[in-house]
């Protein structure tokens, strides 16, 4: 699996320790990756396999519910958060093959509790368990990111606000025979940076990278990370945010669980002014609620951060 580097430095998706980041081979990998795909696999983030299998399971459990069961949770229309098929939002669009539960973990107060499920008993627990894990492990790439680019180690989380969101997204892919349907049509994620964890034996996840899509191989203990919009902005282009998508499988399901940092609402989002000078330009506008401008041009088919861009 190869792509390019700005420097022409074939590299793979690499698989980057996170506790070795003291390494300066280590932290090599990390900055040419950020700078040319925006996507890699991360271990050594100290989370066991065990209880990774333990979020693969409860997810698994809640989608095996009846119907009924699973709709006592429905997203509402217009509503970002519950369960449900692809939202349907226009006449010839051809729905992706995926059933998803979307839920706010933080800022713990805004949580909306009537759409956690209660069965199975403990996915409540096992997510919020699990997004504190996921949230340092964040905010340790986010700190390491900006060192690269040798800023204040807070200058991303700083932007995002005290009370910053961090979402969860169980997505569920049943088999589909219609290989003209996605599991999740190509899209950018309103992130500064997502944390996927994989299905343990079902690949899908495809990035593109230099006009080709390349599949993210399945290694069952690593969380595979994937820069939001938001990075490109605030890194004012210096780290990619990789176009991404998900191929349906005919004969297996497949599941997900994607987290994503969000800044506080209505925070402003720009490049940081360390990263804009004469020599590099300023290269997108700021933004206020990347989350709905992305859908927005995403569901207009146009690409979010070109639409940012000055
Ligand atoms: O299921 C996957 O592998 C990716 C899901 C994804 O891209 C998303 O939820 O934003
Ligand atoms: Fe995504």
């Amino acid at each position: 699996m190869v792509c390019e580097t700005d420097f022409d430095v074939p590299v793979t998706f690499p698989v980057i320790d996170i506790s070795l980041l003291s390494s300066e081979d280590e932290l090599q990998k990390l900055s040419s990756v950020l700078r040319s795909c925006g996507c890699f696999q991360v271990i050594g983030h100290g989370i066991s396999v065990e209880f990774l299998d333990k979020v693969r399971e409860v997810a698994q459990q809640f989608f095996a519910l009846p119907v009924e069961e699973k709709q006592k949770y429905s997203r509402a229309p217009n509503e970002a958060e519950g369960y449900g098929g692809d939202l349907v939002v226009s006449e010839d669009q051809v729905k992706d093959c995926c059933y998803r539960l979307s839920l706010r973990v933080f800022p713990e107060d805004q949580r909306r509790m009537h759409l956690w499920p209660e069965n199975p008993a403990d996915l409540g627990k096992t997510l919020h368990e699990y997004a504190l894990k996921i949230r340092s492990v964040i905010s340790d790439l986010s700190k390491v990111m900006a060192r690269l680019l040798e800023l204040e180690e807070n200058s991303f989380l700083n932007q995002f606000g005290d009370r910053p969101a961090l979402e969860a997204k169980f997505n569920f892919y049943p088999p589909c025979s219609r290989p003209e349907v996605f599991g999740a049509k190509p899209h950018l994620d309103r992130s500064g940076i997502t944390v996927l964890l994989q299905d343990k034996e079902v690949e899908g996840l495809q990035v593109l990278v230099d006009g080709t899509w390349r599949t993210v191989p399945v290694i069952p203990h690593a969380l595979v990370v994937n820069l939001g919009g938001l990075m490109q902005v605030m890194t004012n282009g210096m780290f990619k945010s990789p176009l991404h998508r998900v191929l349906t499988n005919a004969s297996k399901l497949r599941m997900s669980v994607a987290v994503f940092d969000e800044p506080e609402a209505e925070k402003e989002i720009g490049p940081v002014d360390h990263l804009v000078n004469h020599t590099r330009p300023r290269l997108y506008r700021s933004v206020r609620n990347f989350t709905a401008f992305n859908y927005e041009c995403f569901q207009k088919g146009k690409n979010s951060l070109e639409e940012l861009r000055i």
